[in-house]
């Protein structure tokens, strides 16, 4: 960033949603998500005079999914987002993207200063070309935060592992459907499966379920935690000193079942929403 306290914002696009992020210089100021963005919205947001318009714009309240605000002096400004800065742009923030959907990235191009990040910005050492960025610079963001060996764990609309040794080098991962994702296909390419909304089940469900929608949930859901648990195992006995970090949309309800099985794994897990934003701060500060 040119200046120390410089406004900018921060856009992880996912499969599923808009992940955003406020910074003032190093400082995250708020976190949140929200739904794709139409190509028309994004058209309007160079002509945007103020951040607050900028914020409501790109995040009306309605949209707005998860907020957390992590600055410790919270803004007296009319809007919670936007922090009390005196020297709020007469031009749109610079914007850092990282996509993982490239038609998506396509219509972000209109904005005035958008920087797209790509793999080869992320110092990352063995990556392999086709390597999501998305994985990349969480993976980045947490060892750089909590240090090298480390895993990370996406619980996003695919699950993700990806991990690094302690000479910041991409040891490799994994990829499989997500839990929305699982819930989402047998749903849809089977005649009989009903879709299973997932905020209906808090807690652990029946293992041997005597109906269907039961039946579903055990099958996802005890499969990738015991997918989950075996993959923590391997990474624990390959390297000393290793960390494991998790992220992603459904990181909390993953937890929340984790913790009620594999107690002692668990409390092994930095969890942390914000991974991608310590990736690309320290991109944005490598600059300097
Ligand atoms: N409000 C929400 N909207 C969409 N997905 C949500 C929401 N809350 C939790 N999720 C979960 O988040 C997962 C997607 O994770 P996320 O990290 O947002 O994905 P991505 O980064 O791939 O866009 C879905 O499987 C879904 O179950
Ligand atoms: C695996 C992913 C689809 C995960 O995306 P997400 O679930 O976070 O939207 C993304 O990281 C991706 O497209 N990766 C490219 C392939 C790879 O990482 O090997
Ligand atoms: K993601």
């Amino acid at each position: 960033m040119r200046e120390m306290g410089e406004i900018w914002l921060a856009l992880e696009i996912g499969n599923s949603r808009l992940h955003w992020a406020l910074f003032i210089g190093e400082t995250l100021y708020s976190a949140w998500d929200t739904d794709h963005i139409a190509e028309s919205v994004i058209q309007q947001l160079a002509k945007c005079q103020t951040l607050d318009h900028l914020l409501l714009a790109i995040s009306p309240p309605h949209q707005k999914i998860r907020e957390e605000n992590t600055s410790s002096s919270p803004s007296s400004s009319s809007s919670p987002s936007s922090p009390s800065s005196p020297s709020s742009p007469s031009s749109p923030p610079p914007l850092l993207v990282a996509s993982v959907v490239p038609s998506q990235t396509a219509i972000w191009q209109t904005y005035p200063n958008i920087r797209v990040i790509t793999l080869d910005q992320v110092s990352l050492k063995g990556v392999y070309p086709t390597l999501g960025i998305d994985r990349a610079l969480a993976l980045w963001g947490a060892g750089k935060m909590w240090g090298f060996p480390m895993l990370v764990i996406d619980a996003g609309t695919a699950l993700t592992f990806t991990a690094a040794d302690a000479n910041q080098c991409l040891v490799g991962g994994a990829i499989l459907p997500g839990l929305g994702l699982q819930f989402a296909t047998l749903g849809q390419q089977t005649e009989q499966l009903p879709l299973v909304e997932m905020q209906n089940f808090p807690s652990l469900p029946p293992r041997f379920a005597l109906n269907t929608t039961g039946a579903i949930q055990s099958g996802v859901i005890y499969t990738i935690l015991a997918g989950i648990k075996d993959f923590i195992e391997a990474w624990l006995q390959l390297f000393p000193n290793r960390k494991i970090a998790i992220k992603g949309g459904d990181r909390t309800l993953l937890l929340n079942y984790l913790q009620a099985l594999y107690p002692e794994i668990t409390v092994r897990l930095i969890v942390e929403p914000n991974l991608i934003f310590w990736g690309m701060r320290e991109i944005v500060m490598g600059d300097e």
